[in-house]
C-alpha cells in the first residue's frame, strides 16, 4: 500500500478524465484504488466513509474475482445458532451454523429452535435431487425445426457431453431438458456441479455445448441464459423440479418438550401451519409454502459466501407439520427413543437451495472462517460431500426458524419478541 497522497492523486487523475473509475487496479494496488474511490465519492457526495474503508479482507483477493470499483466492505452482524444435531446423508454430528443479520429477534428464534430440535435429540436431513442448471435460448425458423433439433439433442447427448465437460474436471452433464414455444428452443442443461454452487461452471460448460448444437443444426443461440435456467428470479420450475440441492429436513419432538419451550401445544402449531403457511400462501398465489425460509437461507447465504441473489430461489419451500400421537422424539440416526403421549411432526423441504463450499464468495476470510465453523471450507471427500451436507445443516436451521416462528404466532408472541429485540 503507498502513502496517503497516492489515493488523492488517483482520484485527481480520475476527476480530470485521465483515468476511469473502474481502471485505478491497472496502476496501482486495489486497497489504494478502493481509498481513491472513496475520496472521489466523499468528495461528491458528503458521505463519510471511514467505516466502509475499514475492513479486514484482502482487497486484491476480493477485486480478484469478487466485486469491481472496490470502496470497501459492507459489515454484517453474525450470529450463531446451535449446537444442533444433523443427522444427514452428508451431515453427520453436532454443528453451530453461523448466521449474518440484521434483523434483531432472528438469531434467538432460529436458536431456540435449534435447542428444540436438538433437546427432541436433532433432526434427520437428506438431500434428494442435485443439479445446477443453464438454459440457453436458441432461434429455429418454426415449429418443424424446433422439433429436428430436439431430436438431435435427444441423439446426441453424449457429445454434449463431451463438449460440456472438457471445461471442467469437477462438473458432470447430468441431463439436457427440451422445451419448444414457437420458434424458440430452449435446453435445459442439468450438472452435477460437486463442491461449488456451480454458475460459473454450468455457464462456461453451456456454451460449448450450446456451440456444437449451433454447429450441427439450424439453430441459432439467440442467449446463453433464456431464463428457463431459472437463475435469481421466482419461478415455479424451480419449486418443481428443482435447482441446486433439494433438500429436507425433519424432526419428531415429544408434546412436553413442545410446551415447555415454545409455550404452545402440538395441535396449535399443525394448525398455524395448515392455516399460515398452507392455506395463505396458496391464497397469495406464493412459491414459498413456509413462514420464513428465507430468513436462515440469506443470513446463511452471507455468513458463508453463497450468492445472495440465490435466495430467491431458496426460499421455494414447503413446511409441514402434524400433531401425532405416540410421537417418539428423535434419536438423530433415522430411528426413534422413547415413545411419549404424543407431539409434533415438522418438516422444511428446500427444492432448489444453490450452495458451495467452494468457489464465488466462499474463499473471502470471514466467509471461510464460517465455513470452519461448520467444518465445511473447500472441497469435500467425496467432491459434493461438503456442499450436501452445507445444504442439509442449512435445512435443519430453516426448519428450527420454522418451528419456533409458528410456536411465536401460536402463542401470541411474535410482535412482542420483535419489540424486545428488534427495536
Ligand atoms: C424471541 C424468542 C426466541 C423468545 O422466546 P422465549 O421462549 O420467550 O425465550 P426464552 O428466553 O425462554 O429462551 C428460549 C430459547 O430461545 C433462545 N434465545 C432466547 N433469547 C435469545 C437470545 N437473545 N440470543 C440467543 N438465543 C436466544 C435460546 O435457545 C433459549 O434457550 P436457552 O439457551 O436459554 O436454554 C421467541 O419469542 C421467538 O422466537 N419469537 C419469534 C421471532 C421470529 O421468529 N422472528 C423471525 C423473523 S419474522 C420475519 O422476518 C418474517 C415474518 C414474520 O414477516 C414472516 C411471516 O409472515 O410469517
Ligand atoms: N456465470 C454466471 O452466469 C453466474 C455466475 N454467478 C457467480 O458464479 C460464482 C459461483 O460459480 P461456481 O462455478 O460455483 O464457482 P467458481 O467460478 O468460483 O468455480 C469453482 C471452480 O472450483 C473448482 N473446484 C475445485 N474443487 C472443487 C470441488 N470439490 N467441487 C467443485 N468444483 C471444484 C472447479 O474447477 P473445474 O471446473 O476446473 O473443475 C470449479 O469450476 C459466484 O461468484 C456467483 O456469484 C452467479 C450466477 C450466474
Amino acid at each position: 500500500m503507498s502513502d496517503g497522497s497516492e489515493p488523492s492523486r488517483l482520484a485527481e487523475k480520475v476527476r480530470e478524465g485521465e483515468l476511469r473509475l473502474h481502471e485505478l487496479e491497472d496502476h496501482t494496488d486495489s486497497e489504494t484504488a478502493a481509498a481513491a474511490r472513496r475520496q472521489l465519492l466523499e468528495a461528491e457526495t458528503d458521505a463519510e466513509l471511514e467505516t466502509i474503508g475499514d475492513f479486514a479482507l484482502d482487497a486484491e483477493q476480493a477485486t480478484d474475482a469478487n466485486v469491481e470499483n472496490m470502496v470497501g466492505a459492507a459489515q454484517i452482524p453474525m450470529g450463531v445458532v446451535g449446537p444442533v444435531q444433523v443427522a444427514g446423508g452428508a451431515a453427520d454430528g453436532e454443528y453451530y451454523l453461523p448466521l449474518a443479520t440484521t434483523e434483531g429477534a432472528l438469531v434467538a428464534s432460529v436458536n431456540r429452535g435449534c435447542s428444540v430440535i436438538a433437546g427432541a435429540g436433532g433432526a434427520d436431513a437428506r438431500v434428494t435431487k442435485s443439479g445446477m442448471t443453464r438454459a440457453p435460448v436458441f432461434r429455429v425458423g418454426g415449429i418443424a425445426e424446433a422439433e429436428a433439433v430436439v431430436s438431435w439433442v435427444g441423439e446426441n447427448t453424449e457429445r454434449l457431453r463431451e463438449a460440456a465437460e472438457s471445461t471442467t474436471s469437477h462438473g458432470e452433464l447430468l441431463d439436457v431438458d427440451t422445451y419448444v414455444v414457437g420458434d424458440s428452443v430452449f435446453l435445459r442443461f442439468v450438472y452435477d456441479t460437486k463442491d461449488a454452487m456451480g454458475m460459473n461452471m454450468a455457464t462456461i460448460a453451456t456454451r460449448e455445448a450450446a456451440q456444437v448444437v449451433e454447429d450441427e443444426t439450424a439453430a441459432s443461440l439467440v442467449a446463453l441464459s433464456g431464463n428457463l435456467c431459472s437463475d435469481k428470479k421466482p419461478a415455479a420450475i424451480n419449486a418443481v423440479e428443482g435447482r441446486g440441492r433439494s433438500v429436507t429436513a425433519d424432526v419428531k419432538i415429544p408434546r412436553e418438550t413442545v410446551e415447555e419451550r415454545l409455550h404452545t401445544t402440538p395441535e396449535a402449531i399443525e394448525e398455524a401451519n395448515t392455516r399460515k403457511n398452507l392455506v395463505g400462501s396458496a391464497k397469495a398465489g406464493s412459491l414459498g409454502f413456509n413462514a420464513h425460509a428465507a430468513n436462515v437461507v440469506a443470513a446463511a447465504f452471507l455468513a458463508t459466501g453463497q450468492d445472495a441473489a440465490q435466495v430467491v430461489e431458496g426460499s421455494n419451500a414447503i413446511t409441514t407439520v402434524e400433531a401425532r400421537d405416540g410421537v417418539s422424539a428423535s434419536d438423530a440416526s433415522g430411528g426413534s427413543s422413547d415413545e411419549s403421549d404424543g407431539g409434533l411432526y415438522a418438516s422444511v423441504s428446500l427444492a432448489s437451495l444453490e450452495v458451495g463450499t467452494v468457489g464465488g464468495g466462499t474463499k473471502l476470510p470471514t466467509q471461510s472462517e464460517a465455513l470452519d465453523v461448520l467444518g465445511l471450507r473447500g472441497g469435500g471427500d467425496p467432491a459434493g460431500s461438503n456442499a450436501d451436507a452445507l445444504a442439509e445443516i442449512i435445512a435443519v436451521g430453516a426448519l428450527a426458524g420454522e418451528l419456533s416462528l409458528l410456536a411465536a404466532l401460536a402463542s401470541r408472541h411474535l410482535s412482542s419478541a420483535h419489540e424486545d429485540l428488534g427495536r
